[in-house]
């Protein structure tokens, strides 16, 4: 049976051809569940900035290399674009697919500037309809589906705190205090904005005794705490060296009850030995595998359909901003107020609940 067509008139595709920009773990990843896992997609094109890292994966699931990124957009057998090379390179790529009016996923972060991020926001909206989502996979998480039902059907009450918890087993050296809150810490905020479905404020971050595995000047781990704009209080513990496991942990504190999640999935519980133990799981990959897929087929579904059916421009922008605001939060030692300039260009009202010195002044 073929599916409807969208509002335009125009007829779904058939099928999605797709350009993957950036081949390193989760480009690769994501082809490969493009081209496997995923229904009603093919890879087309791929590109890295190691035109031979793209060879073993183009011709692993059957595409060819396009050394140039923007050719790769604005070749004729690509529809869609999958974004997953480095943060930096975000701003440029997602700029081009939207100059040729495809769908992008792109892999948080969006950008790595507020002013970049703010840019495709009106890019998009001068075009009329949405084209891109940001890979923030833990909306498509059944876990973190299941606590987000909770909230909203009000079975705990109104929520008033989320407590999370984001620890890596070890990440590479560049990862200092800034690339934490930008490339870490970000999925937090989406997923307390996700949950609570309002905006964050506000944000402080508090540096204690770092792990000596820490490069010199490296708070890790951090805590960071923000403020929603209801006057909610959101807190986590972010440390990316803690030489354990991949461990994610979220819990919802309401009124009427808590829900934690990330305690025991995918916790293999052996009994070897004559000795019984669990296991964690090593990374993101394993922890987050199902999520990554299902975020991938929502997207490729709703593409075909000229739509987007995931966390778009609007949330990459507010995560950018958020984390910006925590970066200078790590600097200063303050509590740093979050601000989101509106669509319509007026003037953010001060954000509810903050206490930060410039507020303050402003009363
Ligand atoms: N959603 C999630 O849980 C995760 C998301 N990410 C995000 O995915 C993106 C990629 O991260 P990883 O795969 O871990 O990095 P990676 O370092 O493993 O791979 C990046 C790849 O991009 C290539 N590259 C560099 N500059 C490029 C350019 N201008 N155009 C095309 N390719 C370029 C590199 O050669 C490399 O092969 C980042 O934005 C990162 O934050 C990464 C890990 C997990
Ligand atoms: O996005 C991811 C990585 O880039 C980031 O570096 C990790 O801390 C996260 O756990 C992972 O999900």
């Amino acid at each position: 049976m073929s599916a409807a067509p969208d509002e335009a008139g125009r007829a779904p595709l058939a099928e999605l051809r797709v350009a993957v920009l950036g081949v390193g773990v989760m480009g690769t990843f994501h082809a490969e569940a493009l081209s496997t896992r995923v229904r009603g997609a093919r890879v087309t094109v791929v590109n890295d900035w190691s035109a031979e890292r793209a060879a073993v994966v183009a011709d692993r699931v059957g595409a060819r290399v396009v050394e140039d990124p923007f050719e790769a957009i604005a070749a004729d057998d690509v529809d869609a674009v999958l974004v997953a090379s480095p943060g930096a390179a975000h701003d440029a790529q997602v700029g081009a697919c939207l100059d040729r009016g495809l769908p992008v996923l792109c892999e948080k972060p969006l950008t790595t500037d507020v002013a970049s991020a703010r840019a495709l926001v009106e890019k998009e909206r001068a075009l009329g309809r949405r084209l891109v989502q940001v890979g923030f996979m833990r909306r498509f998480d059944p876990e973190y589906v299941a606590l987000k039902k909770l909230v909203t059907d009000g079975d705990l009450g109104n929520p008033l705190m989320v407590h999370c918890t984001h620890r890596n087993p070890h990440v590479p050296e560049h990862f200092n205090s800034e690339f934490m809150i930008r490339d870490s810490v970000v999925h937090e905020v989406d997923v307390a904005r996700f949950l609570l479905d309002e905006e964050i404020t506000s944000v402080q971050v508090i540096a204690g005794v770092a792990t000596a595995s820490a490069p010199a000047g490296t708070h890790d781990p951090m805590l960071v705490v923000f403020r929603t704009a209801s006057g909610r209080v959101v807190t986590d513990e972010i440390y990316v060296r803690s030489g354990v496991a991949y461990e994610v942990r979220t819990e919802v504190v309401g009124e009427r009850g808590s829900a934690t999640i990330g305690l025991d999935q995918n916790l293999v519980v052996r009994r070897t030995d004559g000795r019984w133990g669990g296991t964690l799981t090593p990374g993101f990959v394993e922890r987050f595998g199902q999520a990554y897929d299902l975020e991938l087929q929502r997207w490729v579904d709703a593409a075909r359909r000229g739509t987007v059916d995931g966390p778009g421009a609007w949330d990459g922008y507010a995560a950018v901003a958020v984390c910006e605001a925590g970066v200078e939060a790590v600097r200063t030692g303050a509590e740093v107020p979050v601000v989101l300039e509106p669509l319509d260009g007026a003037p953010a009202a001060p954000p509810a609940g903050v206490r930060a010195p410039d507020l303050e002044a402003a009363r």
